[in-house]
């Protein structure tokens, strides 16, 4: 039986073509993981099969005919986070973001099939244990390439970052001064959907950003480690650390060029945004009780209404407006990515062992669907702010600054801070 998939063609052209307004299909890439050494211990058999770049053979238990997908690149279980990186086309998606369009990356599949790990790489042994660079994930490794690009533009070129979550329908702000507290989510015309109040802390030089990854990989609580330790996690049958909420990490890059002359509104910039969704989980398999029940209904639930939006996106004859993104927070930060003028890429995460096989067919099934969904990428008209959102950046520049003094002056004076007040 054959599956419907990517349309056949050549997986380069796909990835590299020039996206301006035209109808764009959400790239999709499958990682199959290794298998893990409890799967291996149980003795379990794998279900899947690679075959060329493009081609997914699921083997039925039973002698049935086997399942065919197509993907943009397919990645055995062999292939080394480099190789992942390199298939994914992500620098393609860097070099749109440096153009002004707003990119994604976001990674989809059942819990523990390798999600984080190729995102971010796996998690540190322990406190200060520093993962070896060529574990690290797309997310930076394309940290390093976008850096060696700006570095070589002709223009002055800011970054800012924001790292979110939404656990249990709630927004929390991972890079937030104090401890994390629920963020509403609005929309407006300009914006679309957007977070209120979520902190960007803006890294003023290449060396700051250079500086920053560096204490990510050596597992220093940077902004970001803080970010990634922040990010609910627990133990269940199938991952001992299970990421219980979806993480939005989202690149923001700003060109200064001399047109531009008001230094109070920033500069119109392109984004990219890496999105590590929480897995699907069948709480019966998964043996969660509690609040990790509560947990995974919620994460299925929110996974449920983004299905439901990419099943309604493949009507050709929908309207943006009859897709019900506001069902979910999860789908709301989505609906530019999917039906929007983003660029988007997926990969799907797999385990190979054929217990898994009814969650990897849902897992397959989804990623089908939404290869087929299309994007009309635009990057923004004009620089046009509206002035609260000049305010609304300022103050958490500003705020941003604030911080910074005061961490500096702690170092120079310890006592003195005390006279300072809590301030931000
Ligand atoms: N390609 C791989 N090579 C080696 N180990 C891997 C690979 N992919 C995943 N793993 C390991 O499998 C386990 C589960 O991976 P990970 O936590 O990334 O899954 P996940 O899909 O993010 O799960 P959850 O949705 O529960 O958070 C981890 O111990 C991870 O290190």
């Amino acid at each position: 039986m054959e599956e419907r998939g990517s349309p056949d063609g050549d997986p380069e052209l796909n990835l590299d073509q020039g996206p301006e307004g035209l109808e764009t299909p959400i790239q999709v890439v499958l990682r199959v993981r290794p298998m893990s050494t409890a799967e291996l211990r149980r003795g379990e058999q794998s279900a899947l099969r690679c075959s060329g770049t493009r081609t997914l053979h699921v083997r039925p238990p039973g002698g049935a005919q086997d399942v065919v997908f197509r993907f943009s690149a397919v990645l055995d279980a062999s292939r080394t986070q480099e190789d992942v990186f390199q298939a994914c086309g992500v620098r393609r998606l860097g070099e749109l973001a440096l153009r002004g369009f707003s990119c994604t990356v976001f990674t989809f599949g059942q819990t523990g099939s390798g999600k984080t790990y190729t995102l971010t790489g796996p998690r540190p042994q322990g406190e200060g244990v520093p993962v070896p660079p060529s574990l690290a994930g797309i997310m930076q490794r394309t940290f390093t390439w976008l850096l060696e690009q700006v570095q070589h533009l002709g223009t002055p070129t800011t970054l800012h970052a924001s790292y979110l979550e939404i656990y249990n329908e709630k927004v929390r702000d991972l890079l937030s001064s104090g401890s994390p507290r629920p963020l509403p989510v609005r929309w407006n015309k300009t914006r679309g959907f957007y977070v209120e109040q979520l902190r960007v802390v803006e890294f003023g030089s290449l060396g700051a950003l250079m500086e920053l990854l560096q204490m990510v990989r050596s597992g220093s609580r940077s902004f970001f480690s803080l970010g990634l330790s922040r990010r609910r996690s627990s133990a269940h049958t199938l991952n001992q650390t299970s990421s219980r909420s979806h993480a939005l990490l989202t690149l923001y890059i700003n060109h200064h060029t001399m047109s531009h002359m008001d230094p109070r509104v920033p500069p119109a910039g392109g984004k990219l945004c890496f999105v590590d969704l929480a897995g699907s989980e069948k709480v019966a398999a998964t043996g969660s009780r509690g609040e990790l029940m509560l947990e995974a209904n919620s994460i299925n639930r929110s996974l449920l209404a983004l299905g439901h939006c990419i099943s309604l996106l493949l009507d050709p004859h929908r309207k943006q407006s009859h897709i019900p993104f506001r069902d979910s927070k999860l789908t709301k930060l989505l609906a530019d990515s999917l039906g929007g003028r983003g660029v988007t890429l997926m990969v799907a995460c797999v385990s190979p062992s054929v217990q898994c096989l009814p969650e990897t067919l849902s897992t397959l099934r989804y990623a089908s669907r939404a290869q087929r969904v299309t994007t009309r990428p635009q990057p923004p008209k004009s620089p046009a702010i509206k002035p609260t959102q000049c305010l609304e950046t300022e103050i958490l520049q500003l705020q941003e600054e604030n911080r910074r003094l005061r961490s500096q002056l702690v170092q120079i004076d310890p006592k003195g801070m005390n006279s300072l007040g809590s301030g931000l």
